[in-house]
């Protein structure tokens, strides 16, 4: 659905900001865009909508190259949002949202129909805030609006350039889950820019991590923590190794490795879907039963661990 080609952009220096980059990423799929400041993640993201040109290579929207679209066309197929927004601070909430669908020349009706839909899934009732303007609303509503205006044209693709970033961090773990949880969003091919990495191991189906403008690694959360494939990705990953290792592994990885303690019947039921980081907060007073394909085993905190020491050591 969206592919990168070797490519490569320079701003007028001898240093390349983004330096022979290639990714494919799939139909419905969460590419997230990792890595520290300057790295190319925002350049990257801008030449898929043209907002930038690379130097050299090739990048192809839905099989057609975007060098060969207009602009302006190719923005409609993509939704994009920034981290500060971008609304038009003139247009009152719904005008913000309408924006596409108009430049589409829908009929009215159907640009109103669809913004209250939106507004009524992001917990935007339309009765209370299709009038107001951006600057009445907190930061986390305007981040609502910015998503809801990316998606009112329904567009295959979307591009996220830190969009929960300008959010306090209480208010960025809510919309996070709010936005997983969204079903406009199941179908569309997403990149999303991020240098927080529990969002992006949250977020994104694969992480392709970057540094120097130059992909380190692109693969599952769980490549990146237990193969990475230099010391960069290794390091950069350590300081919230624990948690990431906990967040992303799930039971159902460990099976082979769980071994069934002794433990009396009656024990609260967990899906071998879980984390263990969920496993680990069920645990606490308590073991639990985990239940994969009819099998159950029984297990408690040090069954776990030891079964996350082995299967490190494969
Ligand atoms: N318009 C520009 N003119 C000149 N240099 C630029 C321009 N935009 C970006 N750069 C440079 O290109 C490199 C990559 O920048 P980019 O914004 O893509 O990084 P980033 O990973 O998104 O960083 P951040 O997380 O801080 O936004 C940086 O060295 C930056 O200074």
């Amino acid at each position: 659905m969206i592919k990168l080609d070797h490519v490569t952009k320079y701003f007028n220096t001898a240093k390349k900001a983004v330096d022979d980059i290639s990714f494919e990423v799939q139909e419905g799929e969460t590419l997230v865009l990792l890595g520290t400041s300057g790295c190319g993640k925002t350049t990257t993201l801008r030449m898929i909508n043209r907002l930038l040109d690379p130097g050299s290579g090739h990048i192809y929207v839905n099989g057609k190259d975007v060098q060969q679209q207009s602009p302006a066309v190719l923005r409609r197929s993509i939704g994009y949002v920034l981290q500060n927004t971008g609304l038009f601070p003139h247009y009152t909430v719904s005008e913000n949202i309408g924006t596409v669908p108009a430049l589409l020349q829908w009929d009215k009706t159907r640009i109103r129909n669809r913004t209250i839909t939106l507004m009524d899934k992001l917990r935007l009732p339309a009765a209370t805030y299709a009038e107001v303007y951006p600057h009445q609303l907190s930061g986390g509503q305007q981040q609502r609006v910015g998503l809801a205006r990316a998606l009112a044209a329904d567009p295959p693709v979307l591009l996220l350039d830190e969009p929960f970033g300008a959010l306090d961090p209480l208010t960025r773990i809510s919309i996070r889950k709010e936005f997983k949880a969204l079903d406009e969003l199941n179908s569309k091919t997403i990149i999303l820019v991020t240098h927080d990495v529990e969002e992006a191991f949250e977020l994104g189906d694969r992480i392709c991590l970057m540094n120097e403008g130059r992909i380190q690694q692109l693969g599952p959360a769980t490549a990146l923590l237990f193969k990475p494939a230099n010391d960069f990705v290794q390091t950069f990953l350590d300081p919230q190794r624990l948690q990431l290792e906990l967040k992303s592994l799930l039971l159902q990885d460990l099976w082979p490795f769980l071994t069934t303690k002794d433990i009396p019947a009656g024990l609260q039921q967990l899906p071998a879907e879980s984390s263990c980081w969920e496993a680990l907060a069920a645990m606490t007073h308590s073991p639990v039963t985990v239940v994969c394909d009819q099998e159950q085993k029984e297990i408690d905190g040090n069954a776990l661990m030891d079964a996350i020491a082995s299967y490190k050591k494969q």
